[in-house]
């Protein structure tokens, strides 16, 4: 029980200290994340090669009107200040390349693996998504619409690709909180299924932190709020120092 208190106050104590901290990136850097983790106020990544790479983040013609209603709403509210548009790429290895030096002459780092959820050149087949950082509240929303290619039961969203999204979305969250991590531990509740080509919104926030524990809750709702889909676990850990 001693133990237990003992452990509640240290992690209520950490988030308070998180979310205290003055910008996103200082804390980033603080915790030995690459310089290209750092998402920019003004919506451009500081890597020096991110404007020669695609942006996946950004609205193309596959979206639905729902997709940019949700987008613009939280692109204001990232003008304002509270929150940062997270830029994504097709290779894992851009988001980690931070020094001008590693820059590739070709702006394309020379890898031939592509990140799971960018994985198809055609947009609008699979994951068409964003995320969206909130440093105070430690959360990130994901605006996601779900492609024809990413069908389980006839005309509804495959359960893999959802928990795809839910890793995604609280990895992010755990991620811009406490530099590399990995997922230990997913739990899902399909409340409701998801139709194919629908737009949803996914809610993430950090429950607590122990150590190098991460705990996130993630809900993912309708455009309209009004249907609730899923309900999600997740325990992250973040990589020592030597990884
Ligand atoms: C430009 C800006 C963009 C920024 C925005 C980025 C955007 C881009 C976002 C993409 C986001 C994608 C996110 C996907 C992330 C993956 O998909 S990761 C891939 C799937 N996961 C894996 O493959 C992990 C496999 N497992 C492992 O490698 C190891 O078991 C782990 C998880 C690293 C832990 O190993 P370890 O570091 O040796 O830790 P260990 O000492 O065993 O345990 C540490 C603590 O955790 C506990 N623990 C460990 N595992 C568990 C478990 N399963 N259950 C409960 N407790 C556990 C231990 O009991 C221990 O607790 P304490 O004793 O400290 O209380």
């Amino acid at each position: 029980m001693f133990r237990c208190s003992v452990r509640l106050i240290k992690g209520l104590t950490q988030i308070t200290w998180l979310r205290e901290q003055p910008v996103l990136p200082n804390l980033l850097y603080r915790r030995s994340v690459p310089a290209a983790y750092l998402p920019s106020r003004a919506l451009r990544v500081t890597w020096p090669c991110a404007e020669e790479v695609k942006d996946f983040s950004l609205p193309n013609p596959s979206w639905s009107q729902n997709m940019r209603n949700l987008y613009n709403k939280y692109m204001e509210l990232s003008q304002q200040g509270s929150w940062i548009r997270l830029p994504s790429y097709n290779v894992t290895a851009t988001h980690l390349i931070g020094k001008a030096e590693q820059c590739p002459d070709s702006a394309k780092p020379q890898v031939t693996t592509r990140l799971f959820t960018r994985n198809l050149d055609v947009e609008g087949l699979g994951f068409e998504y964003v995320m969206f950082y909130n440093q105070a509240e430690l959360r990130t929303v994901g605006i996601f619409q779900a492609g024809p290619y990413l069908e389980g039961p006839i005309g509804l969203t495959h359960g893999g690709a959802i928990a795809t999204i839910v890793d995604t979305t609280s990895g992010a969250c755990a991620i811009c909180t406490l530099g590399k991590v990995k997922t230990a531990n997913l739990n899902i509740n399909y409340r409701s299924p998801i139709t194919l080509g629908s737009t949803v919104e996914v809610q993430c926030r950090v429950d607590k932190i122990e150590g190098r524990k991460i705990f996130m809750s993630t809900e993912i709702r309708s455009a309209d709020s009004q249907v609730l889909h899923i309900e999600a676990t997740a325990l992250f850990i973040q990589m020592k120092m030597s990884e």
